[in-house]
Protein backbone atom coordinates (compact mmCIF):
# COMPACT_ATOMS: atom_id res chain seq x y z
CA UNK A 1 0.00 0.00 0.00
CA UNK A 2 2.65 2.70 0.59
CA UNK A 3 4.76 1.56 -2.52
CA UNK A 4 1.36 2.39 -4.50
CA UNK A 5 0.69 6.00 -2.48
CA UNK A 6 4.84 6.67 -2.98
CA UNK A 7 4.02 6.71 -6.65
CA UNK A 8 1.12 8.73 -6.60
CA UNK A 9 2.56 12.31 -7.19
CA UNK A 10 1.88 15.38 -8.97
CA UNK A 11 2.41 14.11 -12.01
CA UNK A 12 -0.46 11.63 -11.40
CA UNK A 13 -2.32 13.93 -10.36
CA UNK A 14 -2.59 15.79 -13.69
CA UNK A 15 -3.17 12.54 -15.56
CA UNK A 16 -6.28 11.84 -13.66
CA UNK A 17 -6.97 15.10 -13.84
CA UNK A 18 -6.55 15.41 -17.32
CA UNK A 19 -8.80 11.70 -17.71
CA UNK A 20 -11.52 13.17 -15.87
CA UNK A 21 -11.55 16.51 -17.47
CA UNK A 22 -12.04 14.91 -21.28
CA UNK A 23 -14.85 13.15 -19.63
CA UNK A 24 -15.71 16.10 -18.94
CA UNK A 25 -15.56 17.94 -21.94
CA UNK A 26 -16.52 15.24 -23.82
CA UNK A 27 -20.41 16.42 -22.69
CA UNK A 28 -21.61 13.24 -21.79
CA UNK A 29 -22.16 14.18 -17.64
CA UNK A 30 -24.09 17.30 -18.72
CA UNK A 31 -26.68 14.77 -19.62
CA UNK A 32 -29.75 13.91 -17.58
CA UNK A 33 -29.51 10.33 -18.89
CA UNK A 34 -25.70 9.90 -17.64
CA UNK A 35 -26.33 11.72 -14.26
CA UNK A 36 -29.77 9.91 -13.59
CA UNK A 37 -28.14 6.60 -14.38
CA UNK A 38 -25.11 7.15 -12.40
CA UNK A 39 -27.04 7.87 -8.98
CA UNK A 40 -29.08 4.66 -9.72
CA UNK A 41 -25.88 2.99 -9.98
CA UNK A 42 -25.29 4.36 -6.93
CA UNK A 43 -27.83 3.56 -4.60
CA UNK A 44 -27.76 0.20 -6.65
CA UNK A 45 -24.10 -0.01 -4.81
CA UNK A 46 -25.48 0.62 -1.62
CA UNK A 47 -28.15 -2.03 -1.59
CA UNK A 48 -26.04 -4.73 -3.08
CA UNK A 49 -23.28 -3.91 -0.79
CA UNK A 50 -24.51 -2.82 2.34
CA UNK A 51 -23.82 -5.97 4.49
CA UNK A 52 -19.68 -5.52 3.59
CA UNK A 53 -20.09 -1.68 3.95
CA UNK A 54 -21.41 -1.92 7.70
CA UNK A 55 -18.65 -4.67 8.26
CA UNK A 56 -16.30 -2.85 6.88
CA UNK A 57 -16.77 0.44 8.86
CA UNK A 58 -16.96 -1.61 11.98
CA UNK A 59 -13.40 -3.40 11.06
CA UNK A 60 -11.90 0.63 10.54
CA UNK A 61 -13.62 1.76 13.98
CA UNK A 62 -15.86 -0.76 15.60
CA UNK A 63 -19.17 1.50 15.05
CA UNK A 64 -22.12 -0.89 15.47
CA UNK A 65 -24.27 -1.94 12.85
CA UNK A 66 -27.06 -0.06 13.95
CA UNK A 67 -25.41 3.35 13.44
CA UNK A 68 -23.96 2.54 10.42
CA UNK A 69 -27.52 1.73 9.09
CA UNK A 70 -28.90 4.68 10.64
CA UNK A 71 -26.37 7.29 9.85
CA UNK A 72 -24.61 6.00 6.49
CA UNK A 73 -26.34 3.82 4.52
CA UNK A 74 -30.22 4.98 5.49
CA UNK A 75 -29.22 9.05 4.94
CA UNK A 76 -27.41 7.85 1.39
CA UNK A 77 -30.28 5.83 0.23
CA UNK A 78 -32.64 8.59 0.80
CA UNK A 79 -30.17 11.04 -0.91
CA UNK A 80 -30.11 8.94 -4.22
CA UNK A 81 -33.78 8.62 -3.96
CA UNK A 82 -34.51 12.15 -3.61
CA UNK A 83 -31.67 12.57 -6.52
CA UNK A 84 -33.42 10.54 -8.56
CA UNK A 85 -36.78 11.69 -8.02
CA UNK A 86 -36.27 15.60 -8.14
CA UNK A 87 -33.52 15.69 -10.94
CA UNK A 88 -35.36 16.78 -13.77
CA UNK A 89 -36.99 19.32 -11.68
CA UNK A 90 -33.08 20.70 -10.34
CA UNK A 91 -32.29 20.87 -13.97
CA UNK A 92 -35.39 22.96 -15.25
CA UNK A 93 -34.18 26.72 -15.53
CA UNK A 94 -36.03 28.95 -12.87
CA UNK A 95 -38.16 31.63 -14.98
CA UNK A 96 -37.64 34.66 -13.34
CA UNK A 97 -38.79 38.38 -13.53
CA UNK A 98 -37.17 40.91 -15.70
CA UNK A 99 -37.14 44.84 -14.80
CA UNK A 100 -38.49 47.78 -17.11
CA UNK A 101 -34.93 48.46 -18.48
CA UNK A 102 -34.76 45.21 -20.45
CA UNK A 103 -38.72 45.37 -21.80
CA UNK A 104 -39.74 43.38 -23.91
CA UNK A 105 -37.72 40.18 -22.18
CA UNK A 106 -37.25 37.36 -20.57
CA UNK A 107 -34.81 35.48 -17.61
CA UNK A 108 -34.26 32.26 -16.39
CA UNK A 109 -31.49 31.05 -14.02
CA UNK A 110 -29.77 28.14 -15.62
CA UNK A 111 -27.84 25.63 -13.29
CA UNK A 112 -24.62 24.17 -15.40
CA UNK A 113 -22.08 21.88 -14.24
CA UNK A 114 -18.99 23.82 -12.87
CA UNK A 115 -16.64 20.46 -14.38
CA UNK A 116 -13.96 18.79 -12.37
CA UNK A 117 -14.31 18.93 -8.89
CA UNK A 118 -12.30 17.37 -5.63
CA UNK A 119 -14.51 15.91 -2.51
CA UNK A 120 -11.68 15.19 0.33
CA UNK A 121 -13.59 13.23 2.73
CA UNK A 122 -13.25 12.28 6.95
CA UNK A 123 -12.85 9.27 8.12
CA UNK A 124 -15.75 9.40 10.91
CA UNK A 125 -18.30 8.76 8.47
CA UNK A 126 -16.50 7.40 5.95
CA UNK A 127 -19.30 6.31 3.36
CA UNK A 128 -21.77 9.34 4.05
CA UNK A 129 -19.18 12.09 4.08
CA UNK A 130 -17.75 10.51 0.88
CA UNK A 131 -20.48 9.51 -1.06
CA UNK A 132 -22.85 11.88 -0.13
CA UNK A 133 -21.33 14.83 -2.23
CA UNK A 134 -21.01 12.73 -4.68
CA UNK A 135 -24.22 12.41 -5.42
CA UNK A 136 -24.34 15.81 -5.48
CA UNK A 137 -21.43 16.37 -8.06
CA UNK A 138 -22.72 13.52 -10.16
CA UNK A 139 -26.68 15.10 -10.00
CA UNK A 140 -25.30 18.16 -11.09
CA UNK A 141 -23.52 16.69 -13.74
CA UNK A 142 -19.76 16.96 -12.68
CA UNK A 143 -16.81 14.69 -13.43
CA UNK A 144 -15.41 13.84 -9.88
CA UNK A 145 -12.00 13.26 -8.07
CA UNK A 146 -12.81 11.57 -4.46
CA UNK A 147 -10.04 11.12 -1.76
CA UNK A 148 -11.38 9.19 1.26
CA UNK A 149 -9.55 9.48 4.35
CA UNK A 150 -6.74 7.57 5.04
CA UNK A 151 -8.05 6.99 8.64
CA UNK A 152 -10.35 5.11 7.82
CA UNK A 153 -8.64 2.41 5.03
CA UNK A 154 -10.65 -0.54 4.87
CA UNK A 155 -13.62 1.62 4.15
CA UNK A 156 -11.47 3.81 1.40
CA UNK A 157 -10.05 0.35 -0.20
CA UNK A 158 -13.75 -0.69 -0.15
CA UNK A 159 -15.12 2.48 -1.78
CA UNK A 160 -12.31 2.72 -4.32
CA UNK A 161 -13.07 -0.98 -5.60
CA UNK A 162 -17.39 -0.78 -5.69
CA UNK A 163 -17.12 3.38 -7.31
CA UNK A 164 -14.70 1.61 -10.25
CA UNK A 165 -17.15 -1.46 -10.26
CA UNK A 166 -20.86 0.62 -10.23
CA UNK A 167 -19.90 4.13 -11.85
CA UNK A 168 -18.26 5.79 -14.73
CA UNK A 169 -14.88 5.32 -14.22
CA UNK A 170 -13.85 7.71 -16.73
CA UNK A 171 -15.84 10.37 -15.29
CA UNK A 172 -15.76 9.41 -11.09
CA UNK A 173 -12.48 8.20 -9.73
CA UNK A 174 -11.56 7.49 -6.09
CA UNK A 175 -7.73 8.02 -5.14
CA UNK A 176 -6.73 6.48 -1.83
CA UNK A 177 -3.94 7.55 0.12
CA UNK A 178 -2.92 10.61 2.92
CA UNK A 179 -1.33 14.02 3.14
CA UNK A 180 1.42 13.82 -0.14
CA UNK A 181 -1.28 11.95 -2.64
CA UNK A 182 -4.05 14.90 -1.27
CA UNK A 183 -1.57 17.26 -1.43
CA UNK A 184 -0.86 16.12 -5.34
CA UNK A 185 -4.29 16.41 -5.80
CA UNK A 186 -4.44 19.68 -4.49
CA UNK A 187 -1.86 21.43 -6.66
CA UNK A 188 -4.15 21.00 -10.15
CA UNK A 189 -7.24 22.92 -11.31
CA UNK A 190 -10.63 22.34 -9.67
CA UNK A 191 -13.68 23.39 -10.80
CA UNK A 192 -14.90 23.28 -7.05
CA UNK A 193 -13.28 21.85 -3.97
CA UNK A 194 -15.35 20.14 -1.23
CA UNK A 195 -13.78 19.39 2.00
CA UNK A 196 -14.79 17.81 4.97
CA UNK A 197 -12.54 17.47 7.94
CA UNK A 198 -10.78 19.78 10.38
CA UNK A 199 -10.14 23.25 10.22
CA UNK A 200 -6.78 22.64 10.03
CA UNK A 201 -6.48 20.98 6.97
CA UNK A 202 -9.39 23.66 6.09
CA UNK A 203 -6.89 25.91 5.74
CA UNK A 204 -4.43 24.02 3.82
CA UNK A 205 -7.13 22.96 1.09
CA UNK A 206 -8.45 26.71 0.93
CA UNK A 207 -4.70 28.09 0.29
CA UNK A 208 -4.23 25.80 -2.62
CA UNK A 209 -7.40 26.34 -4.29
CA UNK A 210 -6.12 29.97 -4.00
CA UNK A 211 -4.19 29.59 -6.21
CA UNK A 212 -6.54 28.55 -9.32
CA UNK A 213 -9.49 30.38 -7.79
CA UNK A 214 -11.30 27.46 -7.29
CA UNK A 215 -13.99 28.05 -5.06
CA UNK A 216 -14.40 25.88 -1.97
CA UNK A 217 -17.18 24.35 0.31
CA UNK A 218 -15.32 23.70 3.68
CA UNK A 219 -17.68 21.08 6.15
CA UNK A 220 -15.23 21.63 9.36
CA UNK A 221 -15.84 20.85 13.16
CA UNK A 222 -16.31 23.03 15.82
CA UNK A 223 -17.61 22.82 19.45
CA UNK A 224 -21.32 22.71 19.58
CA UNK A 225 -22.68 23.52 23.20
CA UNK A 226 -26.34 22.10 24.64
CA UNK A 227 -27.89 24.44 26.63
CA UNK A 228 -29.78 22.71 29.04
CA UNK A 229 -32.68 24.62 30.89
CA UNK A 230 -34.47 23.49 34.01
CA UNK A 231 -38.49 23.18 33.29
CA UNK A 232 -37.87 19.93 30.75
CA UNK A 233 -38.22 16.54 30.22
CA UNK A 234 -35.25 15.65 31.81
CA UNK A 235 -35.04 11.62 31.09
CA UNK A 236 -36.12 12.86 27.54
CA UNK A 237 -33.49 15.42 27.34
CA UNK A 238 -30.69 13.42 28.41
CA UNK A 239 -31.32 10.30 26.50
CA UNK A 240 -31.43 12.68 23.30
CA UNK A 241 -27.99 14.29 24.67
CA UNK A 242 -26.63 10.71 24.97
CA UNK A 243 -27.92 9.64 21.38
CA UNK A 244 -26.41 12.80 19.87
CA UNK A 245 -23.02 12.11 21.60
CA UNK A 246 -21.62 8.51 22.52
CA UNK A 247 -24.57 6.99 19.88
CA UNK A 248 -22.91 9.15 17.40
CA UNK A 249 -19.55 7.05 16.98
CA UNK A 250 -18.85 7.50 20.60
CA UNK A 251 -18.46 11.17 19.79
CA UNK A 252 -16.02 10.92 17.39
CA UNK A 253 -18.52 13.09 15.03
CA UNK A 254 -19.09 16.75 13.82
CA UNK A 255 -22.11 17.86 14.87
CA UNK A 256 -21.85 15.72 18.64
CA UNK A 257 -22.44 17.85 21.51
CA UNK A 258 -19.16 19.33 22.49
CA UNK A 259 -20.00 20.72 25.79
CA UNK A 260 -23.34 21.69 28.16
CA UNK A 261 -24.17 24.56 29.79
CA UNK A 262 -26.71 24.92 32.70
CA UNK A 263 -27.56 26.50 35.66
CA UNK A 264 -25.57 25.76 38.88
CA UNK A 265 -28.55 24.89 40.60
CA UNK A 266 -30.12 22.71 37.77
CA UNK A 267 -26.83 20.57 37.07
CA UNK A 268 -26.25 18.13 39.93
CA UNK A 269 -30.09 16.75 38.49
CA UNK A 270 -28.67 17.16 35.02
CA UNK A 271 -26.15 14.88 36.36
CA UNK A 272 -27.53 12.19 38.12
CA UNK A 273 -30.27 11.86 35.33
CA UNK A 274 -27.68 11.55 32.59
CA UNK A 275 -26.04 9.01 34.77
CA UNK A 276 -28.88 7.04 34.92
CA UNK A 277 -29.43 7.24 31.27
CA UNK A 278 -25.93 6.17 30.43
CA UNK A 279 -26.32 2.81 32.61
CA UNK A 280 -29.66 1.98 31.01
CA UNK A 281 -28.25 2.03 27.54
CA UNK A 282 -24.46 1.05 28.13
CA UNK A 283 -24.91 -0.97 31.57
CA UNK A 284 -22.67 -0.79 34.35
CA UNK A 285 -19.45 -1.34 32.67
CA UNK A 286 -19.29 0.26 29.18
CA UNK A 287 -15.76 -0.87 28.33
CA UNK A 288 -18.10 -4.20 27.25
CA UNK A 289 -20.79 -2.81 25.32
CA UNK A 290 -20.93 -3.35 21.61
CA UNK A 291 -23.03 -0.38 21.64
CA UNK A 292 -20.15 2.40 21.16
CA UNK A 293 -17.25 2.68 18.78
CA UNK A 294 -13.74 2.91 20.10
CA UNK A 295 -11.56 5.47 19.27
CA UNK A 296 -10.56 5.09 16.11
CA UNK A 297 -6.62 5.10 16.75
CA UNK A 298 -3.72 5.52 18.71
CA UNK A 299 -3.36 9.45 18.04
CA UNK A 300 -6.72 9.87 18.75
CA UNK A 301 -6.68 8.41 22.04
CA UNK A 302 -4.08 10.13 23.16
CA UNK A 303 -4.96 13.81 21.83
CA UNK A 304 -8.45 12.75 23.81
CA UNK A 305 -5.92 11.71 27.49
CA UNK A 306 -4.32 14.78 27.02
CA UNK A 307 -7.73 16.40 27.28
CA UNK A 308 -8.16 14.44 30.70
CA UNK A 309 -4.99 14.46 31.81
CA UNK A 310 -4.93 18.66 31.48
CA UNK A 311 -4.28 19.89 35.69
CA UNK A 312 -7.13 22.24 34.87
CA UNK A 313 -9.16 19.63 35.08
CA UNK A 314 -8.17 17.37 37.31
CA UNK A 315 -10.96 16.61 40.11
CA UNK A 316 -13.48 17.15 37.84
CA UNK A 317 -14.74 14.08 36.23
CA UNK A 318 -18.21 12.91 37.80
CA UNK A 319 -18.53 9.66 36.09
CA UNK A 320 -16.25 7.89 33.70
CA UNK A 321 -12.94 8.44 32.58
CA UNK A 322 -11.74 4.33 32.55
CA UNK A 323 -9.08 4.18 29.63
CA UNK A 324 -7.80 1.22 27.62
CA UNK A 325 -4.71 1.92 25.75
CA UNK A 326 -4.51 -1.33 23.93
CA UNK A 327 -8.12 -1.73 23.11
CA UNK A 328 -8.88 2.13 22.54
CA UNK A 329 -11.63 2.77 24.66
CA UNK A 330 -12.57 5.62 26.97
CA UNK A 331 -15.69 5.16 28.81
CA UNK A 332 -18.38 8.02 28.43
CA UNK A 333 -17.31 10.43 30.81
CA UNK A 334 -18.98 13.61 32.19
CA UNK A 335 -16.82 16.32 33.50
CA UNK A 336 -18.24 18.99 36.11
CA UNK A 337 -17.24 23.06 36.59
CA UNK A 338 -14.69 22.88 34.18
CA UNK A 339 -12.53 25.70 33.72
CA UNK A 340 -13.29 27.91 30.77
CA UNK A 341 -9.49 27.90 29.67
CA UNK A 342 -8.65 24.63 30.07
CA UNK A 343 -7.80 22.67 27.33
CA UNK A 344 -11.17 20.57 26.62
CA UNK A 345 -12.95 23.70 26.53
CA UNK A 346 -10.53 25.78 24.11
CA UNK A 347 -10.40 22.17 21.49
CA UNK A 348 -12.65 20.65 19.67
CA UNK A 349 -13.10 17.38 21.81
CA UNK A 350 -14.46 15.09 18.96
CA UNK A 351 -14.67 11.78 21.34
CA UNK A 352 -16.82 10.41 24.24
CA UNK A 353 -16.13 13.45 26.50
CA UNK A 354 -18.44 15.83 27.65
CA UNK A 355 -17.53 18.57 30.08
CA UNK A 356 -20.63 20.69 31.90
CA UNK A 357 -20.14 24.21 32.21
CA UNK A 358 -22.48 26.14 34.86
CA UNK A 359 -23.92 29.59 35.24
CA UNK A 360 -26.17 31.87 37.36
CA UNK A 361 -29.19 32.54 34.36
CA UNK A 362 -29.30 30.12 31.59
CA UNK A 363 -29.31 33.12 29.68
CA UNK A 364 -25.46 33.93 30.94
CA UNK A 365 -24.92 31.25 28.39
CA UNK A 366 -24.89 33.13 25.56
CA UNK A 367 -22.49 34.81 26.30
CA UNK A 368 -20.46 31.87 26.70
CA UNK A 369 -21.38 30.80 23.38
CA UNK A 370 -21.02 33.50 21.29
CA UNK A 371 -17.34 34.43 23.17
CA UNK A 372 -16.20 30.71 21.28
CA UNK A 373 -15.66 30.44 17.67
CA UNK A 374 -18.86 29.55 15.33
CA UNK A 375 -20.00 26.20 16.04
CA UNK A 376 -21.14 23.73 13.27
CA UNK A 377 -24.39 23.06 15.69
CA UNK A 378 -26.18 24.75 18.54
CA UNK A 379 -28.90 23.09 20.51
CA UNK A 380 -31.10 24.08 23.19
CA UNK A 381 -33.89 22.33 26.04
CA UNK A 382 -36.24 24.32 26.77
CA UNK A 383 -40.43 24.68 27.66
CA UNK A 384 -39.66 28.61 27.28
CA UNK A 385 -40.64 30.24 24.23
CA UNK A 386 -38.80 33.43 24.80
CA UNK A 387 -35.83 31.36 25.30
CA UNK A 388 -35.97 29.57 22.17
CA UNK A 389 -36.22 32.67 20.07
CA UNK A 390 -33.63 34.41 21.42
CA UNK A 391 -31.27 31.37 21.15
CA UNK A 392 -32.36 31.28 17.41
CA UNK A 393 -31.48 35.27 16.85
CA UNK A 394 -28.38 35.40 19.27
CA UNK A 395 -26.81 31.94 18.31
CA UNK A 396 -24.76 32.22 15.41
CA UNK A 397 -24.48 28.41 14.45
CA UNK A 398 -24.05 26.07 11.00
CA UNK A 399 -27.66 24.51 12.38
CA UNK A 400 -30.10 24.74 15.54
CA UNK A 401 -31.60 21.82 17.23
CA UNK A 402 -34.36 22.97 19.56
CA UNK A 403 -35.05 19.78 22.46
CA UNK A 404 -32.88 17.64 20.58
CA UNK A 405 -29.56 16.68 18.97
CA UNK A 406 -28.32 16.27 15.21
CA UNK A 407 -31.41 15.50 13.86
CA UNK A 408 -31.24 18.55 11.93
CA UNK A 409 -29.19 16.56 9.70
CA UNK A 410 -31.56 13.99 8.80
CA UNK A 411 -33.76 16.94 6.88
CA UNK A 412 -32.88 17.02 3.80
CA UNK A 413 -34.82 20.54 3.10
CA UNK A 414 -32.52 22.11 5.77
CA UNK A 415 -28.79 22.87 4.36
CA UNK A 416 -26.46 21.29 6.23
CA UNK A 417 -22.80 23.57 6.70
CA UNK A 418 -20.96 25.75 8.85
CA UNK A 419 -20.59 29.53 9.78
CA UNK A 420 -16.92 31.12 10.65
CA UNK A 421 -14.92 28.60 12.00
CA UNK A 422 -17.41 25.41 10.94
CA UNK A 423 -17.24 25.76 7.54
CA UNK A 424 -18.50 27.26 4.80
CA UNK A 425 -21.18 26.23 1.97
CA UNK A 426 -23.89 23.62 2.60
CA UNK A 427 -25.35 20.77 0.74
CA UNK A 428 -27.92 18.13 1.14
CA UNK A 429 -30.98 17.76 -0.57
CA UNK A 430 -31.44 20.28 -3.42
CA UNK A 431 -28.21 22.40 -1.66
CA UNK A 432 -26.14 19.81 -2.51
CA UNK A 433 -26.87 19.87 -6.45
CA UNK A 434 -26.50 23.80 -6.05
CA UNK A 435 -23.03 23.27 -4.29
CA UNK A 436 -21.91 21.72 -7.72
CA UNK A 437 -24.07 23.78 -9.52
CA UNK A 438 -23.28 27.51 -11.14
CA UNK A 439 -25.96 29.10 -11.43
CA UNK A 440 -25.74 31.14 -14.92
CA UNK A 441 -27.70 33.87 -15.23
CA UNK A 442 -29.36 34.18 -19.25
CA UNK A 443 -31.68 36.96 -20.32
CA UNK A 444 -33.50 36.53 -23.64
CA UNK A 445 -34.61 39.54 -25.97
CA UNK A 446 -35.62 39.89 -29.46
CA UNK A 447 -34.79 41.98 -31.95
CA UNK A 448 -38.60 44.31 -31.15
CA UNK A 449 -38.66 47.24 -29.02
CA UNK A 450 -34.98 48.93 -29.64
CA UNK A 451 -35.02 51.75 -27.59
CA UNK A 452 -32.65 54.54 -29.50
CA UNK A 453 -32.78 56.57 -25.73
CA UNK A 454 -29.70 53.45 -24.45
CA UNK A 455 -27.26 54.62 -27.44
CA UNK A 456 -24.77 57.87 -28.18
CA UNK A 457 -25.46 60.42 -28.52
CA UNK A 458 -26.39 60.88 -25.24
CA UNK A 459 -28.40 64.02 -24.65
CA UNK A 460 -30.65 65.95 -21.98
CA UNK A 461 -33.61 64.34 -23.07
CA UNK A 462 -32.69 61.17 -23.18
CA UNK A 463 -30.89 61.32 -19.54
CA UNK A 464 -34.23 63.22 -18.54
CA UNK A 465 -35.67 60.19 -19.61
CA UNK A 466 -33.28 57.30 -18.24
CA UNK A 467 -33.88 59.23 -14.98
CA UNK A 468 -37.95 59.49 -14.54
CA UNK A 469 -37.75 55.74 -16.11
CA UNK A 470 -35.26 54.25 -13.51
CA UNK A 471 -37.08 56.75 -10.58
CA UNK A 472 -40.73 55.14 -11.48
CA UNK A 473 -41.95 58.70 -12.16
CA UNK A 474 -44.74 57.66 -14.66
CA UNK A 475 -45.64 61.93 -14.92
CA UNK A 476 -41.94 62.67 -15.53
CA UNK A 477 -41.94 59.95 -18.35
CA UNK A 478 -44.42 61.07 -19.78
CA UNK A 479 -43.58 64.51 -19.86
CA UNK A 480 -39.86 63.43 -20.60
CA UNK A 481 -41.53 61.58 -23.80
CA UNK A 482 -43.54 64.87 -24.85
CA UNK A 483 -40.44 66.98 -24.32
CA UNK A 484 -42.62 69.44 -22.02
CA UNK A 485 -40.50 70.92 -18.91
N1 LIG B 1 -18.79 19.38 8.85
C1 LIG B 1 -18.81 18.08 8.63
O1 LIG B 1 -19.68 17.56 7.93
C2 LIG B 1 -17.78 17.19 9.26
C3 LIG B 1 -17.96 15.81 9.20
C4 LIG B 1 -17.03 14.99 9.77
C5 LIG B 1 -15.92 15.50 10.40
N2 LIG B 1 -15.78 16.85 10.45
C6 LIG B 1 -14.62 17.41 11.15
O2 LIG B 1 -13.45 16.73 10.70
C7 LIG B 1 -12.52 16.59 11.76
C8 LIG B 1 -12.15 15.13 11.97
O3 LIG B 1 -12.01 14.45 10.77
P1 LIG B 1 -10.56 13.96 10.24
O4 LIG B 1 -9.75 13.58 11.43
O5 LIG B 1 -10.78 12.94 9.19
O6 LIG B 1 -10.05 15.33 9.60
P2 LIG B 1 -8.66 15.66 8.88
O7 LIG B 1 -8.71 17.11 8.62
O8 LIG B 1 -7.51 15.12 9.63
O9 LIG B 1 -8.73 14.84 7.51
C9 LIG B 1 -9.67 15.13 6.52
C10 LIG B 1 -9.08 14.87 5.17
O10 LIG B 1 -7.95 15.72 4.95
C11 LIG B 1 -6.82 14.96 4.50
N3 LIG B 1 -5.59 15.56 5.07
C12 LIG B 1 -5.10 15.36 6.32
N4 LIG B 1 -3.97 16.09 6.49
C13 LIG B 1 -3.73 16.74 5.33
C14 LIG B 1 -2.73 17.65 4.87
N5 LIG B 1 -1.72 18.04 5.65
N6 LIG B 1 -2.81 18.12 3.60
C15 LIG B 1 -3.83 17.75 2.80
N7 LIG B 1 -4.81 16.89 3.18
C16 LIG B 1 -4.77 16.39 4.41
C17 LIG B 1 -7.07 13.57 5.02
O11 LIG B 1 -6.38 12.63 4.22
C18 LIG B 1 -8.57 13.43 4.97
O12 LIG B 1 -9.00 12.97 3.70
C19 LIG B 1 -13.22 17.17 12.97
O13 LIG B 1 -12.81 18.49 13.14
C20 LIG B 1 -14.69 17.10 12.60
O14 LIG B 1 -15.49 18.01 13.30
C21 LIG B 1 -16.66 17.70 9.88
Amino acid sequence: MAEERAVFDSEAAERVVAEVRESFNSGKTRRYEWRVEQVKNLLKLVDENQKEMIDTVHSDCSKPEFETFAHEIALLKNSCKLAIKELRHWMTPEKVKTSITTFPSSAAIVPEPLGVVLIISAWNYPFLLSLDPVVGAIAAGNAVVLKPSEISPATSSLMAKLLGKYLDPSAVKVIEGATSETSALLEQKWDKIFYTGSGRVGRIVMAAAAKHLTPVVLELGGKSPVVVDSQINLQVACRRIISGKWGCNNGQACIAPDYIITTKEFAPKLVETLKQELERFYGKNPMETKDLSRIVNANHFARLSKLLDDDKVSGKIVHGGERDKTKLQITPTLLLDVPRDSLIMTEEIFGPLLPILTVDKVEDSFEVVNSGTKPLAAYLFTNNKRLKDQFVACISAGGVAINDTTLHLTVSTLPFGGVGDSGMGSYHGKFSFDAFSHKKAVLYRSFAGDAPMRYPPYTKGKLRILKALLGGDIWGLIRALLGWS
